[in-house]
């Protein structure tokens, strides 16, 4: 069912940094910063030759990831994306294998505008998984 990694998604505090991090340290192509509304996070998205990078940083109140750098100060590894070709049909065959989807099961639009599904860590080892259609 799944397909290519989309992205790795990496939590901070401090995008600026971060960003500054990837570009002059490590020598990446980092895009600009854009506030994702729907999602209460900012993102800036680094382009690796074989998937990509996404840091996160809070945005407004409740952000999804607020609780998660409570507990990881220094920032780390928040999800893993991956592509799906029909996220429908993926969310219900999962749903079916007893998976719990996320919010209210309706596919949001990702920071690719295309439709995206988050899936509890507790049932994928400890890891929560972003679905994106492809
Ligand atoms: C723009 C878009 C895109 O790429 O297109 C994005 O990525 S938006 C990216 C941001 N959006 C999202 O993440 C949306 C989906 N996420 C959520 O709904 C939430 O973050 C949850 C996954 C439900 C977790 O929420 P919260 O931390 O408030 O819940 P909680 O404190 O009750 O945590 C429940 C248990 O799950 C664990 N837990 C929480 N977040 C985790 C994570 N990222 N990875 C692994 N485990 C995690 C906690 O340690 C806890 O375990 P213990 O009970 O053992 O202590
Ligand atoms: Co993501």
């Amino acid at each position: 069912m799944i397909g290519r990694l989309n992205h790795v998604a990496i939590a901070v505090r401090d995008i600026e940094a971060a960003t500054a991090l990837y570009r002059d340290t490590l020598g990446a192509d980092v895009s600009e910063q854009v506030a994702q509304h729907a999602h209460g996070v900012t993102t800036v998205f680094i382009t690796l030759p074989n998937t990509k990078i996404e840091l996160l940083e809070p945005l407004g109140e409740g952000s999804p990831i607020a609780k998660f750098l409570d507990r990881n100060p220094d920032g780390g590894i928040h999800h893993i994306c991956y592509e799906v070709a029909d996220i429908r049909a993926a969310r219900d065959q999962l749903k079916a294998k007893g998976a719990r989807v996320l919010g209210d099961g309706e596919p949001k639009i990702g920071a690719h505008g295309k439709p995206v599904l988050f899936l509890h860590p507790k049932d994928f080892t400890g890891t929560l998984v972003e679905l994106e259609e492809a």
